[in-house]
């Protein structure tokens, strides 16, 4: 190949100097000086590790760097065409739909793209362009990828390994093309590659090591006055140099604090382009609308979610086995069925037991011999609970409200006249659910039996008149306070997995990272995304309500426009909190683990699980500032008591919504201006 004419290389496209870099303690560029003439290949030679991928990100301006200069003769990041190290490839596209999303991006008529397609699919032997990218072989994607930096045309191209992995043929033929470019379109070139042979095709070649470009020159010069017959023997030369040489150590560079943090010279795109946003719009639909389980994760999931929750939370256990020890009659099988009869002589337990058979669900009838078998079973919870009546139970009964009074009724009369409950207390909510049902039970018993007989019922009920509820039924279900709260937390939750897990995946794929070097702004991929999200949001929203309000008919006294307002709002929330969650994230373990942790944190002090007047008294002022707590109220008060948009309840959750949501955008932010929406290792 023949070298570079020296002349021509007075005018730089790039000039870079003394430029540093670390991440974190890792000095990663050193001082590092390179000059890159217009119009040639530079080949940047090095081994793994020493910073080569670092370098070109900071000459494109995909990261910050600590100290130097850089000057480039292109300044628009349309003029720069870049390959990146991984293919960076949309599996769901097609070869031919991605080089229209890449041309949009770059504001390229159809006809353009139509035009250029056809021209890299015959130079780089490309498969058929309806193919899918996620089908291509490994070598396919790279030269897909390769093609894509090639689209517009660009006047320097940046290429970090092109032909790793490629036919030498093919190989030789991109070579050959890419001196051709230098040669008539005048392009410049800067390309990295492990296979240091092959740079000898390049004009000039920089030898890196340890973050430093140790020499650059045309590689027959560097050769030549090295007394070397390939490129391999003159770097080792060069390398062992800087091995004995030992630069500068590395506590020299690591104690320099840069002042600033500085960024490549190209400029980038501000402004809003329609074309780029129509793009990724386009882009995300054609992903979204292909990916089938993931289709079906964003629509079944809420409809499984809510309908699991209606039919498996909150409803009343039913049938729980209750061990009965009846001492008062041996063989209720025979005594009379009408339970209610003012008849005081036949056996009175049997007629409760009857009763409770048949006026409520929550308990099942065991009867036992003994009080030993009956405990026993309940240690070992065959049953839930065991109900005793002791010898004599009727007569003292009738002692009781017959025969006398109350208040002259010897206490022993007393007792045997008490039916003794002894239950399993250890599950809350089953304890408590059977007290209910067993002292109501027995109380409506007693009411209709006096009413048969013709007393006043009001002596076996407490003095206290419970009176219409103003709000909710006469007996609430569990279900009916979870449901609100459950929408507004699906309704955060759903938003806020899928903009972390799509975000995330682009940007570990590193599509994010090359679409934003051709001029996606961040303004550009979120709006791209939120009238996505939006869509979805207001179908799934849509879905939950109905499952909710229509199908299992939880209380819903209000119109449809507050609550749905509300559910999208909140919504919206979670999405914000999901650019925040993807910036901030490097891998999807991360973004896992942490939403994970949200997710618990928000549903515990959101009043999903418990009401929260009953969180403890030192958090009782702190709780209203976790993200759901005043919403899922506010969704309360909408929902079941049709409290208006003015109420204070209702537009303190929607105040808080949006404080929240102020607060994730300010996060992402400042996450996407001082780091960048890039993914780092
Ligand atoms: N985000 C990061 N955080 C910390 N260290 C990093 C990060 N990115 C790269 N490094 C480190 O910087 C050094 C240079 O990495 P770089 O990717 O630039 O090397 P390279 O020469 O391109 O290697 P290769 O040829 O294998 O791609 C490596 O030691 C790498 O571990």
């Amino acid at each position: 190949m023949k070298s570079f004419p020296m002349d021509e290389m007075d005018k730089s496209a790039l000039c870079v100097r003394g430029l540093a870099k670390r991440y974190d303690s890792h000095q990663v560029l050193r001082d590092l000086n390179m000059t890159v003439p217009e119009g040639c290949i530079y080949g940047l030679l090095g081994p793994s590790g020493c910073g080569k991928t670092t370098l070109l990100n900071c000459i494109m301006g995909n990261l910050h760097y600590d100290s130097g200069s850089i000057y480039m003769s292109c300044k628009k990041q349309s003029q720069l065409g870049f390959m990146p190290q991984d293919v960076a490839l949309i599996e769901s596209l097609s070869i031919f739909e991605m080089f229209t999303y890449y041309g949009r991006m770059f504001g390229l008529s159809p006809s353009k793209i139509e035009a250029r397609a056809e021209e890299l699919k015959s130079l780089l032997q490309l498969p058929p362009l309806d193919s899918w990218n996620g089908c291509l072989s490994g070598g396919e994607q790279r030269r897909v990828s390769f093609a894509v930096a090639l689209l517009h045309d660009p006047e320097f191209l940046i290429l970090d390994e092109p032909t790793v992995g490629l036919d030498p043929l093919l190989s030789q033929s991109i070579w050959l093309y890419l001196v051709e470019l230098t040669t008539k379109s005048k392009k410049t070139i800067i390309l990295t590659t492990h296979y240091i042979e092959e740079a000898r095709h390049a004009h000039m070649v920089g030898l890196m090591r340890g973050g430093n470009i140790l020499a650059e020159a045309p590689p027959m010069d560097l050769m030549s006055s090295h007394n070397c017959s390939t490129l391999e023997e003159t770097f080792l030369i060069f390398s062992q140099a800087d091995e004995q040489s030992h630069k500068l150590p590395d506590e020299t560079i690591i104690s320099q604090e840069p002042s600033l943090k500085l960024w490549s010279p190209i400029t980038k795109q501000t402004s809003f382009s329609f074309s780029r946003f129509k793009a990724q719009l386009l882009k995300n639909t054609l992903y979204v609308t292909r990916e089938v389980p993931l289709l079906l994760i964003l629509f079944l999931m809420p409809i499984m979610q809510c309908t699991f929750q209606n039919v498996a939370v909150g409803l009343d256990p039913t049938k729980l086995p209750i061990a009965v020890v009846n001492h008062d009659h041996y063989d209720c099988a025979h005594i009379p069925t009408h339970t209610h009869a003012c008849d005081w002589e036949s056996p009175i337990s049997c007629r409760f037991l009857n009763y409770l058979h048949h006026a409520t669900d929550t308990v099942h009838i065991v009867n036992k011999h003994n009080l030993l078998e009956a405990e026993r079973d309940l240690k070992k919870n065959n049953v839930w609970g065991l109900l005793y009546f002791a010898p004599n139970f009727t007569q003292a009964i009738a002692a009781r409200y017959v025969n006398a009074s109350v208040l002259n009724t010897p206490d022993e009369v007393l007792d045997t006249g008490a039916v003794n409950v002894r239950l399993d207390m250890s599950n809350h909510v089953v304890a408590n659910i059977m007290t209910m049902d067993l002292s109501t039970t027995l109380i409506d018993f007693f009411r209709k039996l006096f009413h048969e007989c013709h007393w006043p019922d009001t002596v076996v009920q407490l003095p206290m008149r419970i009176e219409e509820p103003i709000y909710g039924t006469r007996r609430p279900v569990f279900t009916h306070f979870q449901s609100p709260a459950i929408l507004v937390a699906f309704g955060f939750y759903f938003p806020l997995l899928f903009t972390t897990a799509f975000l995330l995946h682009e940007k570990v794929s590193g599509v994010l990272e090359r679409t934003m070097t051709v001029g996606l702004t961040p303004l550009e991929l979120i709006l791209a995304h939120l009238v996505l999200q939006v869509v979805i949001t207001n179908l799934q929203t849509a879905l939950m309500h109905f499952i909710f309000y229509v199908l299992f008919d939880n209380p819903f006294v209000c119109s449809v426009w507050l609550p749905f307002l509300l559910s999208f709002w909140q919504a919206m929330s979670g999405m914000f909190l999901g650019f925040f969650m993807s910036a901030v994230s490097n891998s999807h373990v991360m973004a896992m683990m942490s939403g994970t942790g949200i997710f618990f944190f928000v549903t515990f002090t959101s009043g999903l699980l418990w009401p929260l007047e009953g969180i403890h008294s030192s958090m009782r002022d702190l709780i209203w500032w976790s993200p759901l707590a005043l919403s899922t109220e506010a969704m309360r008060g909408i929902t079941a008591r049709n409290w208006p948009i003015t109420h204070p309840h209702i537009y303190k959750g929607f105040l808080a919504i949006t404080g929240w949501s102020t607060l994730f955008i300010i996060g992402t932010y400042l996450v996407i201006k001082y780091r960048g929406f890039h993914y780092r290792k």
